[in-house]
């Protein structure tokens, strides 16, 4: 569950996951007042500028709001003791626009590391990984580093990692950009059996073919307002 209640932000700090030094400037997001029920899809939509990354940042907890009160799984974000926030973090997965991939660490560590992170048993990782390398196509790949990779099998690791953890909430910033239509597609289907789950899921998108293949709830920014829920 998400719950957003007159939120704005306002970029005046360096963000915690590494987006580029602020700079003085307008609200980013202004007064947003939205709900996403457990298990529910949204589309993130908006021209570029109209803040849907600064949002999927904020969901992310990696900046917090300047002013209004917001709620992420159930947990308010004006409680949330720094230990609290880590821990939430751990149920969200997140595919970013440029990936974030750790280029030194193979394929098959990379997907891992969301596991890693819960201290889950080697040979069941081991299983949960190659399978999800199966679904995106790329067992023979695992002992690869990234940078050995094409745009497309990056982000088809970066949305292997952001899932296999199954988190309760997934954030996608633009993960069709460097994909085909037919793995396009079977991201949305992966979308839709992990909200039928019950995870949360929020996809920041420019690409309006994939959008009328898949209507779904609409969230659209405009200037850093929400212009349209539904
Ligand atoms: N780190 C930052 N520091 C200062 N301003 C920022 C920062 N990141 C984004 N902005 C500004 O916040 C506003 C919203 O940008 P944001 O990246 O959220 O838009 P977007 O809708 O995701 O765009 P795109 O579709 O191009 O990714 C823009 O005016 C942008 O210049």
């Amino acid at each position: 569950m998400i719950r957003l209640r007159d939120v704005s932000f306002r970029y005046e700090g360096t963000a915690r996951d590494g987006a580029r030094e602020a700079v003085q400037g307008g609200a980013a997001l202004r007064q947003l007042s939205f709900d996403v029920p457990q298990g529910g899809f949204r589309w993130l939509l908006g021209p570029s500028g109209a803040g849907k990354s600064s949002l999927l940042r904020l969901l992310h907890l990696a900046v917090r709001p300047t002013s209004g009160r917001m709620e992420i799984l159930g947990v308010e974000m004006d409680q949330a003791r720094r230990a609290g926030l880590a821990r939430l973090r751990r149920r969200i997965g997140v595919v970013h626009q440029d990936f974030r991939l750790l280029p030194d660490l193979p394929v098959f560590d990379n997907i891992a590391l969301p596991l890693r992170l819960q201290h889950r048993p080697e040979d069941e990782i081991r299983d949960e990984v190659l399978s999800i390398l199966d679904w995106v196509g790329l067992r023979a790949r695992a002992a690869a580093r990234p940078p050995q990779l094409s745009g497309g099998e990056q982000q088809r690791v970066a949305i292997a990692r952001a899932v296999i953890h199954r988190p309760a909430l997934v954030l996608a910033d633009e993960p069709t950009n460097a994909l085909d239509d037919q793995q396009a597609n079977r991201l949305m289907e992966l979308f839709q059996d992990l909200a039928g789950l019950g995870t949360t899921i929020v996809v920041a998108t420019h690409n309006d073919g994939l959008v009328r293949r898949y209507p779904s709830h609409e969230l659209e920014l405009a200037h850093g307002r929400l212009v349209r829920d539904g």
